[in-house]
């Protein structure tokens, strides 16, 4: 971990017809770390991410990369920074194989290749061999060949963190990796975005603390579009305001 600030927003605002869904957050990610965006539903997560991705304008503040103001970047100029956003299951592509899925996103990185049947048999071989590598990676080298629609939800999942592992992201956005998934695929997702986080900066929205608390570095705590704390899991998780948002939700 470095002190150096790689993402940084300042008074981020998105409203909805009024409806203030993202209040004035000035949020910085440090290089190198694993930084936990959490908060009751409704508070305003997956809209900050969208702002961050530029799937969403802003209706005021700016959002910054590397020094750099990205607040009127497109979609794609963000991903060609290398801030890359974990896609949602209906992004893998179910027809094709897993180890597919993984070239596809292989090929996506490197510029010019949509017309990877122009190339010779020994570039295929290659996107091949580094297709099985990731999958080798995240541990679903065994299931290369099933058709990514076959997949456990929880391998599915997976396969999600590797196509955004293909496209070597310098930061990951990972939006819930590990919803909906029993105790046992939730350790493994777990570590595995620990060990992919190696060398990168990770930003992830999710509502499991056990994962929370195990591998974030820091936490931003939203309620109603607004940061409401931030700092390390266990001071996060003793303030009394953080306690009182979470009480009676079932994600405490
Ligand atoms: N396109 C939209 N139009 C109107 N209101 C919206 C829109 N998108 C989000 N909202 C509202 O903004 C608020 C924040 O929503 P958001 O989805 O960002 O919350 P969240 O923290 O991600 O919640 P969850 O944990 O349930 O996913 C909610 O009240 C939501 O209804």
């Amino acid at each position: 971990m470095t002190d150096e600030t790689l993402l940084e927003t300042r008074g981020l605002t998105k409203e909805f017809k009024g409806f203030v869904a993202v209040d004035n957050v000035d949020l910085r990610v440090k290089r190198g770390t694993i930084h936990a965006l959490i908060g009751p539903n409704g508070a305003g997560k997956t809209t900050v991410f969208n702002l961050l991705t530029k799937f969403l304008p802003p209706t005021r503040g700016t959002i910054h990369y590397k020094g750099s103001d990205i607040t009127r970047d497109n979609p794609a100029d963000v991903a060609r920074r290398g801030v890359i956003r974990s896609f949602q299951i209906s992004a893998v592509f179910p027809n094709l194989s897993v180890l597919e899925n993984v070239r596809v996103a292989l090929q996506r990185k490197s510029t010019g290749s949509q017309f990877a049947f122009w190339k010779s048999d020994k570039t295929l071989d290659k996107l091949n061999d580094a297709a099985l590598a990731i999958l080798d990676r995240v541990g679903l080298k065994d299931f290369a060949q099933v058709h990514a629609g076959a997949l456990a939800y929880g391998r599915k999942r997976t396969l999600e963190i590797a196509t955004t592992l293909a496209m070597d992201p310098e930061m990951m956005l990972l939006d819930e990796p590990t919803a909906g998934m029993g105790h046992e695929d939730v350790d493994r997702v777990r570590d595995l975005i620990k060990e992919v986080a190696k060398g990168r900066t990770v930003l992830m929205v999710e509502h499991n603390m056990s994962v929370v608390s195990g591998i974030c570095d820091i936490i931003t705590v939203l309620q109603r579009g607004a940061i409401l704390a931030e700092g390390p899991y266990a001071e996060v998780a003793r303030n009394p305001q953080v306690i009182e948002a979470y009480m009676g939700t079932t994600h405490a």
